[in-house]
């Protein structure tokens, strides 16, 4: 595996856009004709689909990214499908999640794939269990990180947060993205304008608010449209 050409994408918080930008960036690398995969520590949420299959829309948008079929190959390791926090929904099935379980999983498919795009769960420091949580993973994969931000009021404070905690954990911030969400937000470019002051890495695009017709529909993945849209928007780390 190429450590250059993979990243670890985190976020401001849950539902941000990091899976929008995770099958964004799996498909610029492809461009550069990578054979690049996506990998997802822990899901929680499922929705059945027509054939009565439980999916998980991340690990769906991944594959649509990085054009596997449906059983080629293990994305994650945990699939709960409460949408919850992960250690939360675990512990309702009598489960545990560990770290160590996550790292067989990555590395199997770091063995499979020229880059690998880990797209984190939540934000960078949601809890495993009691005594690991999503952070002791990044830093033990040492993949540069890229960070997306949700562009909503409380950005600020959130990105800066978790900027001082990945820097903490000595990983590198190969970039950040804002990302527009649903509707944007006042005073979009002064809160990206503060952002870029503020953090001590590239800033690699704004992702705007999907056009109607290609956004996310519910209970389902994102389409190849909506990731092509966000690709153009952004560029990959140099
Ligand atoms: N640029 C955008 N334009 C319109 N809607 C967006 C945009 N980005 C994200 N969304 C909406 O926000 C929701 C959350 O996005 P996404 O699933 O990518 O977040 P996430 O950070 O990956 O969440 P999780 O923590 O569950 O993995 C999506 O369902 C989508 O509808
Ligand atoms: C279910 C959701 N979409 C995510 N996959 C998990 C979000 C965990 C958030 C935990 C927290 O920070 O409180
Ligand atoms: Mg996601």
């Amino acid at each position: 595996m190429n450590t250059s050409s993979s990243f670890f994408v985190t976020g401001t918080d849950t539902e941000i856009g990091k899976t929008l930008v995770s099958g964004a960036l799996i498909l610029k690398l492809r461009e550069q004709n990578k054979h690049v995969v996506g990998f997802k520590p822990v899901v929680a949420g499922t929705y059945l689909e027509a054939n009565g299959k439980l999916l998980n829309e991340d690990l769906e948008t991944l594959r649509i990214a990085s054009h596997l079929s449906p059983e080629e190959l293990n994305l994650c390791p945990y699939v709960l499908d409460t949408p919850a926090a992960p250690h939360i929904a675990a512990a309702q099935l009598g489960l545990q999640l560990n770290l160590a379980t996550i790292i067989k999983a990555y590395e199997l498919i770091r063995a499979q794939a020229e880059s690998v795009v880990v797209e984190g769960a939540g934000g960078f420091l949601i809890p495993l269990n009691t005594t690991e949580d999503l952070s002791d993973f990044a830093a033990q994969i040492n993949l540069p990180v890229i960070l997306v931000v949700g562009m909503r009021l409380g950005c600020i404070n959130h990105a800066l947060l978790t900027v001082e905690a990945i820097e903490s954990r000595k990983l590198k911030i190969a970039g950040w993205i804002a990302n527009s969400l649903s509707s944007k937000m006042d005073l979009l470019e002064d809160n990206i304008q503060a952002l870029q002051t503020r953090i001590h890495a590239p800033f690699l695009g704004l992702i705007p608010t999907l056009p109607s017709e290609i956004e996310k529909p519910n209970n389902a993945p994102y389409t190849l449209a909506a990731l092509q849209f966000a690709a153009e928007h952004i560029q990959l780390p140099s």
